[in-house]
């Protein structure tokens, strides 16, 4: 485990650290309330435990307890088990602590076998931890995946948008948002079938996030209907590179179980304006212009300044 201890009195602190390490923890040190708190906002994702002795000058252990479960609290951090230490066996303090946003009160001195015993537990706690963020990060990842596709869902994308608006006008920084759609798709599934028709989604996909920056994001919004934030980018570039997207897809045809199919894409794209765009807006004019898209032919790019 990575385990902060906290103590002010240096012997204190080294025995216990010479103890966790020999019991091969990977041990990190504060002096006080304020470091405990600096080195839980550093490390707050990696901590397994925190050992917390009470009396300390300065900041106490339950003054820092109680700021370290606000920060996780407001910053939406990783909930770490605290453990106090110290001489005061009164029922008040255990009772204060524990209100503080500590787990357990252990009294010193504190014996080995009870330290050992105490680290087991913390031991299984630890792992119990780590599966459920891991199940935690799938089910994340799952739940802002197309499944069709692997790329992200209309939900996550427009996540992605929502941030980039906020950035874009808080920093005064450019990006494009481009809508396209399959043309015709309707087709493909009446005369080869759904499964050529889930066939053909799945590599206008690959085609396109070819032509796609690495830190561009593409989303299924729609049936046969993508999104691309396409950041840092607007104008001429903008253009161009939705003109590489239609490019990819209408170049050569898809072969589906050895039958050529042949298709295209259609694509409105909008420069977001910081003065009176939000994502709504930017939504909705990417979608007149991808309207427009259609309208004139099909197979082509439509682009707002
Ligand atoms: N295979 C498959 N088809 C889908 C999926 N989602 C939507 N579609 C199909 O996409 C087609 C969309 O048809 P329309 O809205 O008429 O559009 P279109 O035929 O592409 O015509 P235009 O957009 O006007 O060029 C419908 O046939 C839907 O069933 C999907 O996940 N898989």
């Amino acid at each position: 485990m990575k385990i902060l201890i906290v103590d002010d009195t240096n012997t204190d602190r080294l025995l216990l650290k010479m103890y966790l390490s020999k019991l091969e923890h990977d041990v990190i040190e504060a002096v006080n309330g304020e470091q405990a708190i600096i080195q839980y906002i550093k490390d707050a994702n990696e901590l397994d435990l925190i050992l917390m002795d009470v009396q300390m000058p300065e900041m106490g252990g339950f003054e820092a307890v109680s700021k370290i479960r606000s920060i996780q609290e407001s910053r939406n951090l990783e909930w770490v088990p605290i453990i106090f230490l110290s001489a005061s066996a009164e029922a008040e303090d255990i009772d204060e602590g524990i209100r503080a946003g500590g787990d357990d009160y252990l009294i010193k001195p504190i014996h080995q076998k009870v330290l050992s015993a105490k680290m087991l537990a913390m031991q299984r706690i630890a792992d119990m931890r780590h599966r459920l963020i891991l199940a935690n990060n799938v089910l994340e990842a799952q739940a802002s995946t197309d499944h069709l596709t692997g790329i992200l869902n209309r939900r996550a994308l427009e996540t992605v948008l929502d941030r980039e608006v906020a950035r874009s006008k808080r920093f005064e920084s450019a990006f494009s948002f481009a809508l396209f759609d399959l043309d015709h798709f309707k087709r493909v599934n009446d005369n080869y079938g759904h499964d050529a028709g889930d066939f053909v989604l799945a590599e206008v996909v690959k085609r396109v996030s070819q032509g796609l920056r690495s830190d561009d994001a593409l989303g299924r919004v729609g049936g046969e209907e993508f999104g691309v934030v396409i950041f840092n980018c607007v104008g001429k570039k903008a253009r161009d590179a939705c003109e590489r997207y239609r490019q990819l897809v209408a170049e050569k045809p898809f072969i589906f179980n050895g039958i050529e199919i042949k298709t295209s894409i259609s694509v409105g794209c909008v420069a977001f304006d910081i003065k009176t765009d939000s994502r709504e807006s930017i939504y909705k004019k990417a979608d007149v212009c991808l309207y427009e898209a259609k309208g004139a032919g099909r197979n082509r790019v439509v682009y707002q300044e």
